[in-house]
């Protein structure tokens, strides 16, 4: 026993991480893969591996790894979102201490290679823009909830992005940007995709005018709640991935002729970080 001061879980929950499987399907000469990472996490109807060392209650990480390979053995892994609810029921069904069970996966995107506009056989290459991924979180005697979507999106527009006026004050050195380059990574619905593209981009001429990472993550959010009903709230993380201008004044003896070529410095690290949540007012309901 561990003396100090009284404490209590407000959670608890373990399980594998990462764990990646290719499924080949073969029908005579057609072959179908599917790649996935599984995370699963489950959570007990006691403590007592944490609070006392007991670990009889354990279902190991190890063995919940297993599962994963076993299930798709065994059924098959149509899509990522049967396959979560199906890992989900079988920990709660098999194991009756298991109170909530938590499946993410992420598939890779494997395409068909096309030769000659002919969809090969069995050759496929990876288009890494889209990742769809899922999760379903199943507690015991209640509906399993199931969210899915796309992530990875990289999105970048090179004009009608801007960012001034912002607090002048000893810490600022970040000059008011007029034009600049706005680029971002979109983590949504499939059917938001579609009006995020629309809302971040513009028509497609002149575009949109964007005075900040923030009024843009605004306006996605509430096209996105004007357009589709069933969608109560929405919250939405958006990176502000820097490109920086390089200094060229620091060249003084080389003699740049004055061109249409802007040459930026992609900088991985740090990025911005933008956030808002909005939901329905309980009026607009009425
Ligand atoms: O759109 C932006 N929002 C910010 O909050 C911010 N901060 C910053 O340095 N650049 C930007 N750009």
């Amino acid at each position: 026993m561990s003396a100090g001061v009284k404490t209590e879980f407000t959670f608890t929950g373990y399980g594998k991480n990462y764990v990646k499987l290719l499924q080949v399907r073969k029908e005579g000469k057609i072959h179908y893969i599917k790649e996935i990472e599984v995370n699963s996490q489950l959570t007990l109807n006691n403590t007592k591996d944490y609070l006392q060392g007991d670990n009889s209650d354990i279902i190991a990480t190890d063995s919940q790894k297993n599962t994963v390979y076993v299930l798709a053995k065994q059924h098959g892994v149509k899509t990522i979102e049967k396959f979560a609810l199906l890992l989900c029921d079988h920990f709660l069904n098999k194991y009756r201490h298991v109170t909530r069970a938590n499946v993410y996966i992420e598939e890779a995107p494997w395409k068909r290679i096309e030769i000659g506009g002919q969809e090969h056989s069995h050759s496929f290459i990876l288009n890494r823009d889209i990742t769809r991924f899922c999760e379903v979180e199943h507690k015991r005697d209640s509906r399993p909830m199931v969210s899915a979507g796309i992530k990875d999106l990289k999105i970048m527009k090179t004009t009608q992005s801007a960012f001034v006026k912002f607090v002048n004050d000893e810490f600022r050195t970040l000059p008011d940007a007029e034009d600049r380059v706005f680029c971002t990574i979109v983590q949504s619905r499939e059917g938001v995709k579609k009006i995020t593209l629309e809302t971040f981009a513009g028509e497609p001429r002149e575009g949109v005018y964007s005075p900040s990472v923030q009024n843009t993550l605004y306006l996605t959010e509430q096209n996105v709640l004007t357009k589709i009903p069933q969608i109560e709230e929405i919250e939405m993380v958006l990176p502000n991935v820097h490109y920086f201008d390089v200094d060229f004044k620091r060249f003084p003896k080389i003699d740049f002729k004055r061109n249409q070529i802007q040459v930026l410095q992609p900088v991985d690290k740090p990025s911005g970080n933008i956030k808002a949540a909005i939901k329905r007012s309980v009026k607009s309901r009425l």
